[in-house]
């Protein structure tokens, strides 16, 4: 054996296994008792295996309980395990399901339990990003006038998720139950699909922020299309019945679009960020799985919706906590001159067009046991937004007096970076189909979210009395001041 080969040989086999392999090592090296290296080498090789499939076993339960639930067929379907299988996300193949970590009767009763309408005629929802902004405020509604809710949420860590965890406790309050689990696990959704004939989905999970797609492009392609694409398979190919779909687009599918303010109408064909595009093809995505599998799929178009409980990730929430602190802010000023301007929208208001594309979504047609459909069913998209596009520095004007204090602005010109330079909808589809119609300002929104925002995060500010002077309402006295504030406190947790 020419040296380097021997060497090389030593080398890979002191990897094989401790002191007996140093004792290997020395035999082989000196090329003298070469039947007895390949019986020892035999033998180590039989137990290595041996200590990887005890290991496989041991760390990937999820993976041998996928199998047996792809042989059982659970939920059937016209090609048996090899097609049901096809469907579930690639995404989730290497990591745990956790359909593997839930299961048992307490944690089905539960589910069942969130899951159940609590009065006549009431429906059962699926709400996934439950513990989101849209989500928890939804899942409230819902629950307050008696429909069953059962919530799913990942917890990521794209904003904190001790405020996700916040609002969970507020939802288990009021009796929904929200799963720690990602839209991508295929097998979770068909257990809970097994346990529950949900009536609706109402889809929200996804990865939001239009800015944030120039740093993390594949987590918008994980949540907003493998993750649609998962929910609408289970879905269209498992639930049985079939639910119908109502899902979160975004004002951004209208892109480079100019004309205003925007229609369901107009071109969507232009986004002007990964986000934007992520959504559109929802949008196109949704078409495809109404036309096949006969699903009902209602789109909402969100025009940045604020409010109590809201999203750290958006200038609203960031701007009121850099002016509370002494930070700098940068507003962006669009390329003619205009400040940035957004048809900012109340989350009360999103709600009930949420629970109004609920109340009329029509049902699906398909079977997912014969995979057939009985007819079209309804595909709709509409705006949500509030008709009335504000300013970005009238906006950051209204946080000033909410929060008695100025803040520190650096204006400058709108990055490349995926921004739009307004907002406008048209809501007249929303409000024919199911009576959408705005009511509240960007003046008593913001009002809400201040009130809110000091009582989250402790802050001392006289906010009633700061609220009201903006309102208009004159100087209240203490009482009436905490009374107000009761009430909006109230109203922030029931919408
Ligand atoms: O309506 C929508 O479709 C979208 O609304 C928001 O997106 P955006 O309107 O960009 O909301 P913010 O990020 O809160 O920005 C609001 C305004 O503040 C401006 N801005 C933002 C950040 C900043 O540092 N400075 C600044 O002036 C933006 O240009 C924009 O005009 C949400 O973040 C998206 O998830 C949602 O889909």
């Amino acid at each position: 054996m020419p040296a380097d080969a021997a060497a090389k040989g030593m080398k890979l086999e002191r990897y094989a296994s401790g002191a007996g392999a140093m004792l290997l090592l020395r035999r082989v090296a000196s090329g003298k008792v070469v039947s007895a290296s390949s019986h020892l080498l035999f033998r180590a090789t039989v137990l290595a295996t041996l200590a990887l499939v005890f290991l496989f076993t041991f760390h990937y339960p999820s993976l041998l309980s996928r199998s047996f639930t792809l042989s059982s067929g659970a939920g059937g379907g016209e090609g048996g395990a090899a097609a049901h299988a096809s469907h579930r996300s690639l995404l989730m193949s290497s990591s745990a399901s956790a359909a593997s970590v839930y299961g048992g009767a307490a944690w089905e009763k539960e589910v069942r339990r969130s899951a159940k309408p609590r009065k006549d005629g009431g429906i059962a929802v699926l709400v996934t990003g439950a513990a989101g902004f849209v989500g928890t405020h939804c899942s409230l509604a819902l629950r307050a006038r008696g429909d069953g809710v059962l919530g799913l949420d990942n917890f990521n860590a794209y904003y904190d998720p001790e405020l996700k965890r916040a609002r969970q406790r507020l939802l288990a309050g009021r009796g929904v139950l929200v799963l720690d689990a990602d839209i991508n696990d295929a097998l979770l959704l068909e257990k809970l699909f097994d346990l529950v004939p949900f009536t609706h989905v109402l889809h929200l999970a996804a990865q939001a922020g239009v800015r944030y797609a120039m740093e993390a492009p594949q987590t918008y392609v994980a949540s907003n299309v493998a993750g649609l694409v998962t929910v609408l398979e289970v879905a269209a190919k498992h639930a049985d019945p079939q639910p119908a779909i109502v899902w979160a687009s975004s004002s951004s599918v209208y892109g480079l679009n100019t004309d205003a303010p925007f229609s369901e109408e107009h071109r969507t064909d232009r986004p002007a960020s990964l986000y934007a595009a992520t959504k559109k093809a929802g949008e196109a995505i949704a078409h495809t799985y109404n036309h096949i599998y006969g699903l009902s799929i209602t789109g909402l178009r969100f025009f940045t919706v604020y409010g109590p409980w809201g999203r750290p990730d958006m200038a609203y929430f960031f701007f009121a906590k850099s002016i509370v602190s002494g930070e700098p802010i940068t507003l962006f000023r669009a390329a003619d001159g205009a400040d940035a301007r957004r048809d900012f929208t109340y989350i009360d208001d999103v709600v009930k067009g949420c629970l109004g594309a609920l109340d009329t979504s029509g049902k699906s047609t398909g079977s997912s046991k014969s995979g057939k459909k009985s007819g079209p069913a309804p595909l709709r998209v509409y705006n949500l937004g509030n008709t009335s596009p504000v300013p970005v520095t009238r906006m950051v004007a209204i946080l000033e007096k909410l929060l008695g204090k100025k803040a520190n602005k650096r204006i400058v010109a709108m990055p490349s970076n995926g921004d739009v330079p307004f907002t406008h909808a048209n809501v007249t589809h929303a409000a024919h189909d199911f009576g959408y119609r705005p009511t509240t300002s960007l003046d008593a929104g913001l009002r809400h979210f201040v009130d809110w925002f000091a009582d989250y995060y402790k802050l001392k500010l006289d906010v009633p009395k700061i609220a009201a002077k903006v309102a208009g309402a004159g100087k209240p006295s203490s009482s009436s001041a905490s009374k107000k504030k009761k009430k909006a406190a109230a109203m922030s947790a029931s919408s």
